[in-house]
């Protein structure tokens, strides 16, 4: 099946009947086969977009079309991975990766489906493991496993990867792309990371706050993602940060707060805006 095409249109989103606006008359396309970022300060409304895109959630207004049919719920051509895995203790890994077909009543491709997921995700050789065995990074595996075995056309993420350490998110993050790339899934990813941004989408859509509004589409042009330290690199992460800054409405001062400060310390005691910076470096 080909990749998918979604657009986003005029979607407004309000929480406490009115009196939280989340996000103001958002319009944008994501292409088939392409991996968007959805980046911007916390509160920005990111999750509640992505929510909304996935059909977890109905917008106040406005509509997200896949491949031209609007999304109304769940579906399994559409799924989502969150922070934490959720998968089941009590199985092995192998069993956990069959769910997402059992539960789509798809019972005959598990033989074949698994095995072949397990491979993607390297993890063929822990097939009959317990869950609970695994590394953080390793359950994470699993869970992508599970969401691709149904063959979904869209994959949204909501920063799966924060929870894990710098070695084994960057492996995801590449692995996730590199997948996608391989199975022509189209990507939506929320990331507090413009690392991530950066080594994982074409192009970030910047949100501003209060309520959330589109501040800035960048394109992420990059021939080589392996390498940050190419000036290719080096320009779209200056692009993204000047752009996050803009859309975050952060200070001098801000800097300033963060430069002489610890990053462990980065979210206690700290102004907003200087949380957000820390966010981006
Ligand atoms: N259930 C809710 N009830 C009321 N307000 C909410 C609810 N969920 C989110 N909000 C508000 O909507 C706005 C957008 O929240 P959202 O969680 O989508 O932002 P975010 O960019 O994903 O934030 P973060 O990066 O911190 O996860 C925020 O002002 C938030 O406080």
């Amino acid at each position: 099946m080909p990749a998918a095409h979604l657009s986003v249109d005029g979607i407004s989103h309000t929480y406490k009947r009115g009196q939280v606006r989340a996000l103001d008359n958002l319009n944008f396309q994501v292409e088939p086969g392409e991996a968007l970022a959805l980046v911007g300060r916390s509160g920005c409304g990111k999750s509640t977009l992505l929510h909304i895109m996935a059909g977890l959630m109905t917008p106040t207004s406005g509509k997200t079309l896949i491949d031209g049919r609007t999304v109304s719920g769940p579906s399994p051509n559409w799924v989502m991975m969150f922070q934490k895995p959720s998968l089941y203790p009590w199985m092995t890994v192998a069993q956990n990766v069959a769910l997402g077909l059992k539960f789509t009543g798809r019972t005959a491709e598990i033989a074949k489906r698994v095995p072949e997921m397990l491979e993607l995700v390297e993890l063929a050789d822990y097939a009959d493991r317990n869950v609970q065995d695994l590394s953080g990074g390793q359950q994470q595996r699993v869970a992508l496993a599970r969401s691709l075995a149904p063959k979904p056309e869209v994959l949204f993420l909501d920063e799966p990867f924060s929870a894990l350490d710098a070695f084994t998110r960057n492996n995801l993050q590449r692995d996730v792309r590199r997948i996608a790339k391989e199975l022509d899934i189209t990507l939506v990813l929320v990331t507090h990371d413009l690392s991530e941004a950066i080594i994982m989408a074409e192009r970030a859509v910047v949100l501003s706050a209060n309520p959330g509004q589109i501040s800035d589409i960048i394109e992420i042009d990059l021939d080589n993602r392996d390498d940050l330290r190419t000036p290719e690199y080096v320009a779209a992460r200056t692009r993204l940060t000047k752009a996050y800054e803009k859309a975050a409405g952060l200070d001098f001062e801000a800097r300033h707060v963060n430069a002489s400060m610890p990053s462990s310390h980065a979210d206690k005691n700290m102004k907003p805006a200087a949380a957000d910076r820390a966010a981006v470096l």
